[in-house]
């Protein structure tokens, strides 16, 4: 079956392509700026529609959470507006859609991990722009799979993982957040989720399970827990090393609210899909022993 990617250059894109590769059953296409871009409504079905997808996977998005507080406008462009459009082309030419969405949708003040039940309220643009996403996902198409997942990272594209290593290589101590607590997500097992979504969707005419679903990585920790990892992980494989000193979200200013408590069950999506993501710390070392084989074989 053919996946129609959007955000070429995207984490999840990316490891969408890179998971698809040893799998003759999938392939992907990847499609972005400048034949497809969220913020120019016009090229959305255009670029769909020769694109030919069995399912599109609604991956492409305005992801720089501060800079979302400058730039509310673009923000609910491509996230909000721009995702409906996506979900309504394909929706035109007969397809279901698998589209991302975020747990900073969430106001992180409850004390256990957020169901689909419990309610959204953003703290940030980001977050609002994203529910406008998902609402506009759900009303253009009624074959949608929205899956709100979390802290994602990968070997592609900029992301914490990513940071902590190069900040590392030229400091002793990292001074990391503490008191906001969520999920670390490799997108390669984002990726393994869709296309065991996809084959499910692809295999059943009747597929009716569609809807929202929380889909992280299992096992929980604080940003400080997760650099730390990411960092004893590095030192273990001889990559560069900092100690992580724990402070507050007070002592960190940023121009975005985060949630405290970004927490997703993925209860339900084990339960309808039967799938869970691996443990976050070994899905986390995996990637960067990756990285850092990566840069040692490059030179
Ligand atoms: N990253 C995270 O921690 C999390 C991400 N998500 C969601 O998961 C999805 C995938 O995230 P991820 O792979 O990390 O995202 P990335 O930031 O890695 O990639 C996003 C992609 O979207 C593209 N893009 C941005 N604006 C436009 C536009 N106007 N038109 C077309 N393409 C555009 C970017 O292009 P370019 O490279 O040119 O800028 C980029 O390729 C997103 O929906 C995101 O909101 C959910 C939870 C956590
Ligand atoms: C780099 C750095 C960040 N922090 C804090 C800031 C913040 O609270 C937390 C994470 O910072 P980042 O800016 O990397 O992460 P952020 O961009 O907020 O990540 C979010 O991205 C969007 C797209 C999502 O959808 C979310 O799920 C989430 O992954 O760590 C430190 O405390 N020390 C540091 O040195
Ligand atoms: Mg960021």
């Amino acid at each position: 079956m053919r996946l129609v990617v959007t955000g070429r250059e995207g984490q999840v894109a990316r490891s969408l392509v890179e998971r698809a590769h040893a799998r003759p059953d999938f392939e992907v296409v990847v499609l972005g700026r400048p034949e497809l871009d969220l913020a120019k409504p016009e090229t959305i079905a255009p670029a769909l529609a020769i694109a030919r997808p069995d399912l599109v996977v609604s991956a492409a998005a305005y992801t720089a959470v501060d800079q979302a507080e400058d730039e509310p406008d673009l923000a609910f462009a491509v996230n909000g507006a721009g995702a409906g459009h996506v979900a309504e082309a394909t929706a035109r030419i007969g397809k279901p859609v698998i589209h991302l969405s975020t747990d900073y949708i969430f106001d992180g003040g409850g004390e256990r991990a957020y169901t689909e039940n419990d309610k959204p309220a953003p703290r940030s643009v980001y977050g609002a722009s994203k529910l406008a996403g998902e609402h506009a996902v759900a009303k253009a198409n009624p074959r949608h799979l929205i899956l709100r997942t979390a802290w994602v990272y990968s070997p592609f594209g900029r992301n914490f993982v990513k940071t902590m290593l190069r900040l590392a290589t030229d400091r002793d101590e990292i001074a990391v957040v503490a008191d906001q607590w969520g999920n670390p997500t490799s997108a390669l097992d984002i990726a393994d989720a869709i296309l065991h979504l996809a084959a499910m969707l692809y295999g059943n005419k009747g597929f009716a399970s569609f809807g929202v679903y929380h889909f992280a990585g299992t096992g929980e920790t604080s940003w400080s827990g997760f650099a730390r990892h990411i960092l004893d992980t590095s030192q273990a494989f001889g990559g560069p090393y900092a100690r992580v000193r724990d402070i507050a979200t007070v002592d960190y200013p940023t121009k975005a609210q985060r949630p405290r408590n970004s927490r997703l069950s993925t209860e339900k999506f084990r339960s309808v899909f039967g799938w869970t993501a691996p443990d976050w710390p070994g899905a986390t070392s995996r990637v960067v022993e990756q990285l850092l084989t990566r840069r040692i074989s490059n030179g």
